[in-house]
Parts: C-alpha cells; sequence; structure tokens
C-alpha cells in the first residue's frame, strides 16, 4: 500500500480506511469473548458510511479499532495506507460520541477551542468562527453546557471533531440520547455540515432511518461476534430529499430483512 498524501487523499486505488480479515476477542483463558469476526471492509475517501446491527455485536468495538484505540486479535487495518495510531497523533480524526463530554466550566466556544490547546496547537479564531457558524452555534457559543440543550452540546462536540479539518470522522451514536424531534433535525443539519466538509466518515447508529438518511453505504453487522452480513448502498441524491421517497424506503427495507435474517 502506497505512502499518504499531504491533501488527504488515499493513493490511487487505495481506499482511505481498509480493514482486511479484521478479528477481535476480548479477555483471556476461558473467559473470551468474540467481539468481531473476519471483517473486511473498505471506505472511500470522502464517503459516508454507516454501520448498524444488534445491541452488543461489537459495532463499537470496529470503529475502536479503526481509530486505533484496540488492536485487531487478527487482521489487519490501516488508515490512508498507514496505521491508524498515525492519524490519530497526527490530529486528523475526529470523534463524536453519544456523551458529547464537555467541559463543563467553559463555554461551547472554549469547548471548540480546547482542541487545539489539547494538541499543544494555538486555537485559530477563524476556524473557530467557521466552524461554529456551521453548526449553528454563532450566538449562542458563550453558553456553558449546563445552560445550553442537549441537540446544542451534541452540535459542540461536532464542531469540536470538526474544527481541525479532520480526514476521518468516527461518530458512535451522536444522537442516541437526543428525544426524536431533536435527533431529525439534527440528521438534517449534519448531512448539510457534512456536504460542506466531507470528511471520510463512519457512523455507528441503532436508527435504520437516521443510516439511509446520512450514509452513501450501510454495512449490516451480524450479532455478536459481528460479521458483515449485508452491505446496503443508498442511491438517493444529495442534498438528501426532507420527504423520504421510494428510494429511502426501499433502502430501509434492505436494512431490515437483514437485521431480521
Ligand atoms: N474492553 C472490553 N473488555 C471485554 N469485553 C468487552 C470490552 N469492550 C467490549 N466488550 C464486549 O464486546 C462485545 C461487543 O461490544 P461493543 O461495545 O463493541 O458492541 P456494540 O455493538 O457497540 O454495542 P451497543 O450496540 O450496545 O453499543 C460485548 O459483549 C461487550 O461486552
Amino acid at each position: 500500500m502506497g505512502a499518504r498524501d499531504e491533501r488527504g487523499a488515499p493513493p490511487e486505488g487505495d481506499a482511505a480506511v481498509h480493514g482486511q480479515a479484521l478479528s477481535k476477542v476480548y479477555g483471556t483463558g476461558r473467559r473470551l469473548v468474540p467481539a468481531v469476526r473476519d471483517v473486511s471492509l473498505k471506505v472511500r475517501a470522502s464517503e459516508f458510511l454507516a454501520i448498524i446491527g444488534p445491541s452488543g455485536c461489537g459495532k463499537t468495538t470496529l470503529l475502536r479499532m479503526v481509530a486505533g484505540l484496540e488492536s485487531p486479535t487478527s487482521g489487519t487495518i490501516s488508515c490512508w495506507g498507514g496505521p491508524p495510531a498515525d492519524l490519530a497523533r497526527e490530529h486528523r480524526v475526529g470523534m463524536v460520541f453519544q456523551d458529547p463530554a464537555l467541559l463543563p466550566w467553559a463555554s461551547l466556544r472554549r469547548n471548540v477551542e480546547f482542541v487545539y490547546r489539547a494538541s499543544g496547537r494555538r486555537p485559530d479564531p477563524e476556524s473557530v468562527d467557521e466552524i461554529l457558524d456551521l453548526v449553528g452555534l454563532t450566538s449562542l457559543a458563550h453558553l456553558r453546557p449546563h445552560e445550553a440543550s442537549g441537540g446544542m452540546r451534541q452540535r459542540t462536540a461536532l464542531a469540536r471533531a470538526l474544527v481541525m479539518r479532520p480526514s476521518l470522522l468516527l461518530m458512535d451514536e451522536p444522537f442516541g440520547a437526543l428525544d426524536a424531534i431533536t435527533r431529525r433535525r439534527l440528521n438534517g443539519e449534519l448531512e448539510r455540515i457534512w456536504a460542506a466538509v466531507r470528511p471520510t466518515t463512519i457512523l455507528i447508529t441503532h436508527s435504520v432511518d437516521e443510516a439511509v438518511m446520512l450514509a452513501d453505504r450501510i454495512v449490516v453487522m451480524s450479532a455478536r461476534p459481528a460479521t458483515i452480513v449485508r452491505e446496503v448502498t443508498v442511491p438517493m441524491p444529495r442534498p438528501r430529499p426532507a420527504v423520504p421517497d421510494e428510494a429511502f424506503h426501499h433502502a430501509v427495507q434492505e436494512c431490515m430483512e437483514a437485521l431480521d435474517a
């Protein structure tokens, strides 16, 4: 596999993320927990991939291997042709979790700026302004997390993940704790924000509708240990239609069938 180039584009013919025969078994001795089994997947640069599957099947484990936070028991994983940990070290990975984990004493803006400080850099005010504008927080950036709504806190988490323009955006149930109305609104906003930045993205979600609304391709996993049971391509144009169309319903149906199989 070739070396990465500076623009973040994968070398010709390579995937941005490439996992080959990935397996992960937790534990030792007689207390082994197989979490992921023989998963091979490629994610193209600027592709939006969603992962769905039964609760506890191993989705987070797979994402953690892509992030370089967990080593596979067997198989290989590379990001832009190198080890995932290299990408993380270069601050080219943005992550969003269900819990936004913001600093409670700092304003939303300072929470975004903190990403720079945590990586030993000075905050770039222009980039911070730009990302706050993109996530719709400009006029609310002075609030502290406890003064903000759940949706605002999750928008802040998204701004933190995107402010340093990562090559790779990894999201693990980012809207799982939000009410249905806020979640739906944020899905629409995420699609708009993502289209403006277009990082290579992997989203874990329990919502089939959310996966279809946002992703170019959906990987459906089996019960634990997670294996890929189906890949569903979502042929809908972007921006995605506000009202679900036939292609939407068809993709949802395909995912549901794969989950029920
Ligand atoms: N650090 C760990 N040590 C031991 N077992 C673990 C560890 N992390 C996860 N597991 C186990 O691996 C399995 C897969 O967990 P994982 O969190 O990857 O699943 P998931 O599909 O993301 O779950 P959910 O949908 O509920 O978020 C579970 O049985 C879990 O208990």
